[in-house]
Formats: C-alpha cells, sequence, structure tokens
C-alpha cells in the first residue's frame, strides 16, 4: 500500500445539493422488490445454476413473495434460454408474478430475447449500457453522443418488436449501467433521451433502474445521487425509479436504505448479496431491518433456515455465520453479561399480543424468522452463570436458585477454561448431575421414612459414612426437619439450613421434584445441594446430603 499521501487514489466527486431532503426522511412502506437472484447472482458463481436449479430457487422466490423476478440473460446461453421457455411453456409463472429478462443493447440479442418470452403474459424487458466515462473510453471508446445512441437505438428496435408479442404485457427498463460513476447530469440526459423514445405515461410507466455497480463512496453520495435525479427529472411521474446496489465497500445495504429514503420506489438484490464480486445487496437484511422498524417488507422470511439450504444448495454459495439474520450465530450469545442481560430479558419480556420487543441485544425475536432460542446461548470461556441457568432451564427445566448460580456458573468456568472449547448443554448438564446430583462420597443416604401425629414427625433414616453405617432417630415439626436434627444432634454434620427450594421435573412423561438447598456449617461455611425424587421430602433429604457432601470433610466428625 501507498503511505500517505495517497495518489493513486481520490475522493469520488459530490453532488451539490445542501437542501438535500433524504436524511430526514424515515422508510415508512416496502419498495417493489425485484430479486435478480437468477440473473445477477447466477452470473457471478464459478458454476452457474443449472435448469433444474434455477427452477428450484423461481419457487422458493416466489413463496418469499417476490413479485418482479428477473430470471436470466437469455441471449447469453442455452441454459438461459431453456430455463425461461420451462417457466412460460410449463406455466410456472403464478400470474400477480412478473419476470423480468436482461439484455444489452445490441439488435441480435435483443431478437433473442423476444424469442426466449414469447407466450408470457407479463414481462419486463431489462435494457443496458454502461455510462461511465471509464466505460465510455475503454469499453466503448464512444464520445457520449454516441454512448446515448446505442441506448435509443436499441430502446427503439424493442418498441418496434413490441407487436410481435400481441399477448404480452411488457414493461420497460432501462439502466445506464456504471449510473453511481457517471457524471448526474449525463446520466439524465441518457434515461431523458431513452424516456423521449419510449415514451412512457404515469399510466404506463417504464422503469429507470439507476445501479450503484461499483461502490467507490460513502452511501451518502449515492443518496444524494438519486435525490438529485427524482428533483431533476422530466416526467417523473412516467418513470418508477429504481436501485440496485453491490456491496463493494461492505455499503450495499445502506445504500439500498438511504435511497429509498433519497425517493427510491423499487430495489433490486439478492437473497443473502449472491452476486458480482462482493456481491449485490442483501434483500434478507434490508427487508428485515424494515421489519425491526415496524414496516411490513411484504417478504416472508419466516423460514429463513429453509430459505437459506435450498439458496446454498442451488448456488454452492455458503451464507457466513456472522450474515445478518441468517447466520448461524447471529442470535447467539458467549459472553457473560450479554447472556445475562438476555436471560433477564426473556423472563421480563411482555407476552401479551401486540406487546413491543424489547429484549437486550436482540433487535428482532428470532422466532419470527423462524430460529429457535436453544441457540440463542452457548457456554465457553467468556460465559457467566446467567447464561448456564439459561441452559439449564431452557435445556433440562432445572431453575437453579439465584445464589446456588455463582457455584455452578464458577464450575463451568473452570470446566470450559480447562477444555478450552464451547461446552455443549449435555456437558454443562452431566457436570450439574456429578457435583449435585449423583453425589454419594462421603455421605450416602440408604433409606428415609417419617411418620406424623399431631403435626410432629418422626424420621429414621440410614445413611453410610465412609463405610460406616449410622441409623438415625429424631424428631422435628416436619419430616426434613427432623433428618437435619438427627444429623446435628449425632454430630454427623453440625449445620443449619439457609434455604430450601423446588420445584416439578416432567422428564419422559414422569413427574419428578428436584431440591436445592443452601446450608451453613457451624464452622460459617456455605455449601448447595440439589437432588431429584419422587416426592418433595425424599428430593430435600436427598439434597441435604448432596449438600453436605460439598463441604470439607473437616468441618463435620461422626460420633
Ligand atoms: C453490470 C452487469 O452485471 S451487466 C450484465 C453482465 N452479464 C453478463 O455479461 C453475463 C452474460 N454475458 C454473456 O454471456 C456474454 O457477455 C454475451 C452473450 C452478453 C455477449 O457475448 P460476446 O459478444 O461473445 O462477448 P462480450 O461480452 O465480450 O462482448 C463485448 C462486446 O459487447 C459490447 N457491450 C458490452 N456491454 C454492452 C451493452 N450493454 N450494450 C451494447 N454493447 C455492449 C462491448 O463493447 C464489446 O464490444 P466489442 O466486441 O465491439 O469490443
Ligand atoms: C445491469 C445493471 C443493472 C447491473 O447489473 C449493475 O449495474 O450491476
Amino acid at each position: 500500500m501507498q503511505k500517505g499521501p495517497i495518489s493513486k487514489y481520490r475522493p469520488a466527486p459530490r453532488i451539490d445539493l445542501p437542501d438535500r431532503q433524504w436524511p430526514s426522511r424515515i422508510i415508512e412502506k416496502a419498495p417493489t422488490w425485484c430479486s435478480v437472484d437468477l440473473r445477477d447472482g447466477n452470473q457471478a458463481l464459478p458454476i452457474p445454476m443449472s435448469v433444474q436449479e434455477k427452477l428450484e430457487l423461481f419457487e422458493i422466490l416466489v413463496g418469499i413473495g417476490f413479485k418482479e423476478i428477473e430470471v436470466g440473460f437469455p441471449s447469453a446461453s442455452q441454459i438461459e434460454f431453456e430455463f425461461i421457455r420451462r417457466l412460460i411453456e410449463e406455466k410456472r409463472i403464478p400470474d400477480d408474478v412478473t419476470i423480468q429478462v436482461i439484455v444489452q443493447a445490441r439488435e441480435e440479442l435483443i431478437q433473442r430475447t423476444f424469442e426466449s418470452i414469447r407466450g408470457v403474459k407479463k414481462a419486463i424487458i431489462h435494457l443496458y449500457n454502461s455510462t461511465s466515462p471509464t466505460q465510455r473510453r475503454v469499453v466503448f471508446g464512444l464520445d457520449k453522443a454516441d454512448i446515448i445512441k446505442i441506448a435509443t437505438r436499441s430502446t427503439q428496435r424493442i418498441k418496434e418488436m413490441l407487436p410481435t408479442l400481441p399477448d404480452s404485457q411488457i414493461t420497460f427498463q432501462y439502466s445506464p449501467e456504471s449510473f453511481a460513476l457517471t457524471e448526474i447530469d449525463f446520466a439524465l440526459e441518457i434515461c431523458e433521451a431513452v424516456v423521449d423514445v419510449w415514451q412512457p405515461t404515469p399510466e404506463n410507466k417504464m422503469i429507470l433502474n439507476l445501479p450503484e455497480t461499483v461502490q467507490i463512496a460513502t452511501p451518502n453520495v449515492y443518496a444524494d445521487q438519486i435525490e438529485w435525479f427524482c428533483r431533476n427529472m422530466r416526467d417523473r411521474e412516467s418513470a418508477i425509479i429504481s436501485v440496485h446496489t453491490h456491496n463493494d465497500r461492505g455499503t450495499g445495504v445502506a445504500s439500498t436504505e438511504m435511497s429509498l429514503m433519497a425517493g427510491a420506489e423499487r430495489v433490486e438484490g439478492t437473497l443473502f448479496g449472491n452476486g458480482e464480486r462482493t456481491g449485490n445487496v442483501d434483500l434478507v437484511t434490508v427487508a428485515l431491518n424494515m421489519y425491526m422498524e415496524g414496516v411490513d417488507p411484504g417478504l416472508d422470511f419466516s423460514n429463513l433456515d429453509a430459505v437459506r439450504q435450498v439458496y446454498e444448495k442451488c448456488t454452492r454459495m455458503q451464507v457466513p455465520i456472522r450474515q445478518p439474520y441468517a447466520g448461524e450465530l447471529v442470535f447467539t450469545a458467549f459472553s457473560g453479561s450479554h447472556q445475562d442481560a438476555i436471560n433477564k430479558g426473556m423472563a421480563a419480556q411482555d407476552t401479551a399480543p401486540g406487546a413491543l420487543w424489547d429484549i437486550p441485544y436482540l433487535p428482532i425475536d428470532p422466532k419470527d424468522i423462524g430460529r429457535t432460542y436453544e441457540a440463542i446461548i452457548r457456554i465457553n470461556s467468556q460465559s457467566g452463570k446467567g447464561g448456564v441457568a439459561y441452559v439449564l432451564e431452557n435445556e433440562y427445566g432445572l431453575q437453579v436458585p439465584k445464589a446456588m448460580r455463582i457455584e455452578f456458573g464458577k464450575i463451568i468456568n473452570d470446566l470450559a477454561d480447562a477444555c478450552g472449547t464451547e461446552l455443549p448443554a449435555m456437558a454443562i448438564y452431566q457436570a450439574f448431575e456429578n457435583t449435585y446430583l449423583k453425589s454419594t462420597q462421603p455421605l450416602a443416604l440408604e433409606s428415609f421414612h417419617s411418620e406424623g401425629i399431631d403435626g410432629q414427625y418422626a424420621c429414621i433414616a440410614r445413611i453410610e459414612q465412609n463405610a460406616t453405617r449410622h441409623e438415625l432417630l429424631a424428631q422435628g415439626s416436619d419430616p426434613v426437619e427432623a433428618f437435619v436434627q438427627a444429623l446435628n444432634e449425632r454430630h454427623i454434620a453440625n449445620f443449619s439450613v439457609v434455604e430450601f427450594s423446588e420445584h416439578e421435573l416432567s422428564r419422559d412423561a414422569k413427574k419428578a421434584i428436584i431440591a436445592y438447598v443452601q446450608l451453613k456449617s457451624e464452622a460459617g461455611q456455605t455449601s448447595f445441594g440439589a437432588a431429584v425424587a419422587q416426592n418433595s421430602i425424599q428430593a430435600r433429604v436427598q439434597a441435604v446430603i448432596s449438600a453436605l457432601n460439598r463441604l470439607p470433610i473437616h468441618t463435620y466428625a461422626a460420633r
């Protein structure tokens, strides 16, 4: 790279628009969407799609709700041509969907394009030629007037050929390719020249598609270009202003959104941003960004994973794991403070119909796009107690008490550090089981019985301590209290109960109780235990044993 001063590059020219309006506008309604997956997306693939793959992706696009779909470049290859013929001949195009076909401003290609759409009900014929100074000089070697002639001559030719499609409703679209790199007054001049030939009306509009073919400036510059164009164009009411952005600077979505604020009415792009180089604009992101702000995008992504699967299969591309909305990790938190906030947010979320979604770190409800909650919180060494508690509750139904989460969170943190990897939910549950539920050393409960008369309970318990058996008898105002009393009276352990809690667990259609206990030893140490049993008394008694086993051995001594 050059070191400053940089002489190899320069800033893109700005538009003189001091009274620009777009920065204070908001997007209040969805544009007309046009998917160019089957054309711009396809032309950028190392292995372009087969007819079968294009058919499959077309079905998905229709299912999402696209009403305009650019289906290909029919004069480019036999596959493209055949695919379009199959769509038409096999009547696969729903009545409310218009297909679009693209063509260069060349006579023989226009002929072939017309052949490809014979018999179609509705189609958009999309003519383009490049207009930027560099392309005029390098590719065409022509001056402005001749570049205008390329566009107007082909527009005229298409107009003349319309009667060869008597039963088809044809809309005409013109793109000054590389619009964003073209002098704005020349872009307007060429578009108006095309409009003059086509002669659209407010009732029978044509589409002017103003592409950001390659990004060379911040997205506000493109928005200025679109606003300037809309404000200065003759017969504005006779044209639909369409945008088509790429992503060279990573701002395809921003360019599209700002251009909508600047007056664009139609958006071309692809699913997940497939397309030339860094891709076209990702329509999933633009649409769901609108949804997040309360605007119905008119596209249905309620099963985004299914869309992604078909897309990946047909294009052989992969959706990156951080891709907005669709990426595997975009609704996942590993870090402790995020997990804690999500966990609390979930608990506080108002679930009444129509309630506003308001959860930290989750800008939309993953369920709206078919994502499940299970994967939201995943555990590694960056995670905290809140996340561990969330996994135990969501995956295994355990409502670990707040005080106990600190201890168990630390156990999991040490385990994750030692493993150096992510811990699956199963590993977290196993650690919980081994730490609390399966604890039988040094104390193990062999049996426990209790009987009550007039609010007083007597209990008989048999416990084993380091191969020595004890039979304990005691009384109390409830069976568990009697058991605690017995352990203290025999000095098997000297402790008091700080807190019990319990809840039901349903596993394999069987009901059980899990009890959690916090104890305090005579020496002042705190310990937690948990146990699962058929009833509350058994679960609590067993939980006491589990907690005692977590106290260092010297804090109690049997007599
Ligand atoms: C920004 C975009 O995405 S635009 C869409 C681009 N998509 C594609 O190119 C995919 C499909 N393309 C193809 O299959 C082929 O390029 C075809 C069939 C269109 C044309 O094939 P060929 O004529 O064999 O080759 P090629 O594309 O190299 O032709 C370049 C010629 O077309 C001219 N040309 C390029 N674009 C246009 C245009 N929009 N209008 C008129 N002429 C054009 C060039 O000036 C060049 O002319 P020259 O031969 O006099 O130098
Ligand atoms: C033909 C045009 C619309 C295009 O694909 C582009 O500019 O990227």
